[in-house]
């Protein structure tokens, strides 16, 4: 019986992975992740990491014995899940138990083989194994474990997997979930068929996304603990299958962020919960500026900035440089007068506020000063002519660059989402690249001897003003609170909006060398 809103009390048998990625440990976050209360009896202990089994160890069938009974003479079970279990023995203790004490929820995945390719069952409990899957209500066996199971080849079309899961469920009696983790493509549905269900043997079919990952260790486990435990709560498995999948593909998008062993790493179970440590000040904007750190070194190696500083950079890329930063901060202003009307707190608003004004301003500056002495430019006229810029009615003639386009476009995009946090991640890599390159620039120019010739030497210069460094220190400790405040998807979003608008930052650098 499902029970509204309480906490399903969730038993994992399974072998243990101290890697923590597979078996009862993947188990029991997944259990957790899904808001349930997660116990583990251990059936047999593996030495694996992400690139392999190297050892497995089965304790005597009756030390499992031992621990299926502790737990079910005290604690009532809500939802049972079963993974690897190694020998016949240990099989034949699990079918007994179940048995006697009749789960409400029982789950199984007939684990045969991991992903790395390494058997987990002897080869003599094939047979146990059978006898044991009409005791679970769900079977969620991979492609090759299918196959095993069935004695057929691996099915090698989406319409195979059906067919044979159709079959493996008509022979058993119990539902089973078809993965389609296994085959080609960029789609990975996943399916629930039950040949004795009476609204016909197809409950759900999900297509899912393929994520580009390697890290796929342990989704099989992740899934079908997941799958109990939201089983035990919704009595409904088409329900708990939306559900369980939607929560996967997010582990699996989060997982590069874990960093966890050279082979194919683990899945984030907990992406979508927040920390219960909260992130000191200054810590998430650390974190984004470490996430574009590729990016700040592809930034560094581009010729606009050796050329800038050596005197070399051709005029033409200097000229069209400008003319386009002129029109970006047009488009920038704007964003920044956006990034205020949202800001949470007055002093926000007034400082982004400040930011879209001071925009306006050096671009102004820009025409007075650097874009009169070259008049001729007109670039790439692809793009749409620009707007009149409000800089006393001239109108600027340029049409914005395709890069220029393209990173206006981004951040509009990122107001359009409402959300003040994204919308300040999405500004923020215009102040702090911009200082962070004008910086270093100028201190290696300062050091020149031949300084005061350098034809660039003026506009290098202006890169060290004070107030502009106190504003990027501003705008990135706004930003970094806004991160500390928000859940842990609208944190995902500000991390996707701070890395699109570097790549934009590090294109527009380079746009002189491929438009001017
Ligand atoms: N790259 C991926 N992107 C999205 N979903 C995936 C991906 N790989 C696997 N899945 C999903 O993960 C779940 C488990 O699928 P799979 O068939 O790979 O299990 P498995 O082989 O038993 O896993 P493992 O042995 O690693 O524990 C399925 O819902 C499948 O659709
Ligand atoms: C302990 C254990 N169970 C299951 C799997 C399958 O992923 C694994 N690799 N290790």
């Amino acid at each position: 019986m499902a029970r509204a809103g309480a906490i399903p009390r969730v038993l994992s048998i399974a072998g243990s992975d101290p890697s923590g990625g597979a078996g009862i440990q993947a188990d029991l976050k997944s259990i957790a992740a899904m808001g349930g209360y997660g116990m583990a009896a251990i059936a047999a202990l593996t030495a694996q990491n992400t690139r392999g089994v190297t050892a497995v160890h089965t304790p005597p069938a009756e030390f499992l014995a031992a621990q299926l009974e502790a737990v079910s003479s005290d604690i009532e079970v809500d939802a049972v899940k079963i993974g690897m279990l190694g020998t016949a023995e240990a099989i034949r203790t699990v079918r007994a138990w179940l048995e006697r004490t009749r789960p409400p929820v029982v789950v199984l995945d007939p684990v045969m083989i991991a992903t790395s390719g390494d058997r987990l069952l002897a080869d003599d409990a094939e047979e146990a194994l059978a006898a044991l899957l009409p005791q679970a209500h769900l079977l969620t066996p991979n492609l090759p474990e299918l196959a095993a199971l069935l004695k057929e080849p691996v099915p090698a079309t989406w319409e195979e997997a059906l067919a044979a899961g159709l079959r493996l469920s008509e022979r058993t009696g119990s539902a089973v979930l078809v993965k389609g983790g296994h085959l080609d493509g960029a789609d990975c549905p996943d399916a629930l068929v039950d040949a004795r269900h009476e609204d016909g043997p197809v409950l759900a079919e999900i297509g899912g996304r393929r994520v580009a990952t390697q890290n796929t260790h342990g989704t099989g486990c992740s899934l079908s603990s997941a799958l109990a435990t939201v089983q035990a709560r919704t009595g409904d498995w088409a329900r708990s299958l939306a559900v369980t999948k939607e929560w996967l593909e997010g582990a699996l998008t989060a997982s590069d962020r874990l960093e966890v062993g050279r082979g194919h790493g683990p899945v984030h179970h907990f992406h979508h919960a927040e920390a219960a440590v909260p992130l000191a000040p200054g810590e998430f904007a650390e974190s984004l500026w470490a996430d574009i750190a590729k990016v700040r070194a592809e930034i560094d190696a581009l010729p606009f900035v050796a050329e800038l500083e050596a005197g070399t950079l051709p005029e033409a890329h200097f000229a069209y440089y400008l003319t386009q930063d002129a029109l970006y901060l047009n488009g920038y202003s704007r964003v920044l007068a956006r990034v205020s009307a949202l800001a949470p707190t007055e002093e926000e608003q007034l400082f982004w506020a400040e930011g879209a004004h001071a925009c306006l301003e050096v671009e102004a500056e820009l025409h007075r000063t650097w874009l009169s002495r070259h008049p001729t430019v007109a670039p790439d006229a692809a793009g749409s002519p620009a707007e009149a810029a409000p800089t006393g009615g001239r109108a600027v003639t340029a049409a914005q660059g395709p890069v220029t386009k393209a990173y206006v476009d981004h951040l509009l995009a990122a107001s359009a989402s409402g959300s003040y946090a994204v919308l300040a991640a999405a500004a923020l890599p215009c102040y702090w690249i911009y200082a962070e390159v004008g910086a270093a620039l100028h201190s290696r120019h300062a050091a020149r001897s031949d300084a005061a010739d350098h034809p660039y030497g003026a506009w290098i210069g202006t890169y060290a003003d004070e107030r502009f460094a106190e504003a990027t220190r501003r705008a990135i400790a706004f930003t970094d609170a806004a991160g500390r405040r928000a859940s842990a998807g609208e944190q995902e979003a500000m991390r996707e909006a701070f890395m699109a608008s570097s790549v934009y930052e590090r294109e527009f650098f380079d746009a002189p060398r491929r438009h001017a």
